[in-house]
């Protein structure tokens, strides 16, 4: 508790000179940005359109954004030039115990910047340990100005990465935050699908990935009305931050997009729960294919990152981030990784309840553990489909005959195994039927983008493309790779049936 309220005061007692000068904006501006926020924040929290309604609505939502961010333009921060921050960092992390013997900050293409090795690495040698006392966590958050607001706001007490990103950015306001040496090396802009153009994001027509990018603008859009509004109350719990009179869109879409694209997961002290954490260094590691080499030692109070395979001397060194679709990773982290071995696409599927089956089939769902109606997915590999959608496609195919067979099965687990092993079929005619299906439906999803795989990766090849859409095209070759798997796969399903019947 004393901690804290040193924190609070030091935080408090700087304010003044610390914030960096920021413009104070005319009444008529400030009224235009309180009207348009206003705007947001009602089209917000409608319940969101789907179907072509979706994507107007959301260019309504992205002028409203723009509106504001034409007026809040002379209220953005100064860019910071990154790599001339990398001494004071190094400085900073050795002066907290870092150990930096093994690594080196270097910038490689396509990835931006990342970890060299400075010495031949086995597999499983430890090449970085950062201590908590490092980190921006949702528990530091708490031992500064922003405490009371945590306290108060019933948004920030259950969202801790959205006050993370408050924290960062209200640190990022401060001149004298301790954690100005690691927020000076953070990126300028990012990747997210919030930096996205709208003619970026038509690239993803056709994408179910371009619902989820829609789907984030319009929740930090409302996060974002909803912190302008909060923040306009004079209130001792917001007359303390340094982002009162500054809180500019542009500035929580950077604070928002560093903390997805860079948190990890760490548990809290006494290791009876898991916060979120800003780590520095550790979040100069990019991605690949692999496991989770990093873990967290209570006992040293430290994050420990392991290599995941042997790296050379002036090798990259990779870090696996979990197992995540290129959809997800292009919605969460700003990147699409083609190599991607836990790469898939969603498909919604769901049982008609004009089917006259549908009360058995939904009744056999259930012992499966599945539901009539949900989001099933295809994978990349040899084999594109897992247990679940089996088990789905051969219930939603069954005529009654062999949905009351498969109702004698008292044993749910073995119900499960049974339907989910694709060597035990229920009948030549279920399985037809159920690869039929798929495949149908696969080449349907395929047709519904306005290109060929072809057509994208040549779009790709003449580098016209912006970086940012650049990406929307690598995400839907990625998809239309899965998809053309699945037609292969349900087509040769299907003859080695008829070769049999
Ligand atoms: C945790 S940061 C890693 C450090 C980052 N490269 C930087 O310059 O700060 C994650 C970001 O690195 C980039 N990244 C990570 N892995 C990548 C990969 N396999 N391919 C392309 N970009 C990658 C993406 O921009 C992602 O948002």
């Amino acid at each position: 508790m004393g901690r804290k309220n040193k924190h609070k005061q030091k935080s408090q007692s700087t304010k003044a000179s610390a914030v960096p000068e920021t413009k104070e904006l005319p009444k008529s501006a400030k009224k235009e940005i309180q009207d348009h926020v206003k705007s947001l924040l009602e089209k917000c929290s409608q319940p969101p359109s789907t179907g072509a309604r979706e994507f107007e609505e959301f260019l309504e939502i992205r002028e409203l954004i723009e509106n504001i961010r034409k007026l809040q333009t002379d209220q953005c921060l100064p860019p910071t030039r990154r790599p001339e921050a990398f001494p004071a960092f190094i400085s900073w992390l050795q002066g907290h115990s870092v150990s930096t013997e093994k690594i080196r900050l270097h910038e490689f293409e396509g990835y931006g910047y990342g970890l060299q090795a400075t010495a031949e690495l086995k597999e499983g040698d430890m090449f970085l340990a950062v201590p908590r006392k490092t980190m921006m966590t949702a528990a530091s958050a708490q031992s500064t100005v922003l405490s009371q607001l945590i306290l108060e706001d019933k948004i920030l007490q259950v969202m801790p990465s959205v006050a993370l990103a408050l924290h960062l950015l209200c640190e990022k306001r401060s001149q004298d935050s301790p954690w100005k040496p690691y927020i000076d090396t953070l990126p300028e802009e990012y990747s997210t699908p919030l930096y996205f153009t709208v003619e970026d994001l038509e690239y993803l027509k056709g994408s179910p990935a371009l619902s989820d990018c829609i789907s984030q603008y319009r929740n930090i859009a409302r996060q974002y009305a909803y912190f302008y509004r909060l923040l306009q109350n004079e209130t001792p719990a917001t007359t303390c931050l340094p982002i009162k009179d500054c809180f500019i869109y542009d500035d929580y879409r950077w604070a928002v997009s560093t903390v997805m694209t860079r948190q990890n997961q760490i548990p809290t002290p006494d290791g009876s729960k898991m916060t979120f954490a800003l780590i520095p260094l550790w979040d100069m590691c990019n991605h690949c294919n692999g496991l989770i080499t990093t873990d967290f030692s209570l006992e040293k109070d430290c994050s420990e990152c392991f290599a995941l395979r042997d790296f050379q001397k002036d090798e990259q060194i990779f870090i696996f981030y979990g197992a995540r679709s290129n959809a997800e990773l292009l919605v969460h982290n700003g990147f699409v990784y083609p190599e991607n071995e836990h790469d898939r696409i969603a498909i919604k599927l769901g049982i008609s309840k004009e089917d006259p089956l549908f009360q058995l089939k939904s009744e056999l769902l259930t012992r499966c553990g599945l539901i009539t109606s949900r989001t099933f997915y295809l994978h990349t590999g040899s084999i594109p489909v897992d247990s679940d959608l089996i088990i789905f496609l051969r219930i939603f195919c069954m005529d009654e005959e062999n949905l009351r067979r498969y109702f004698s099965t008292a044993d749910a687990s073995e119900l499960r195994q049974t339907l989910g092993d694709l060597e035990k079929y229920v009948s030549i005619e279920t399985e037809e039927k159920a690869w039929s299906f798929l495949e149908t439906r696969a080449k349907l999803l395929l047709k519904a983008y306005v290109t060929s795989i072809q057509e994208d990766e040549e779009l790709l090849k003449t580098n016209s493309l912006s970086q940012n859409a650049t990406l929307a095209v690598k995400l839907r070759c990625c998809e239309k790779g899965i998809l053309q798997l699945v037609v292969e796969y349900a087509s040769t399903r299907m003859k080695s049936l008829q070769s049999q019947s």
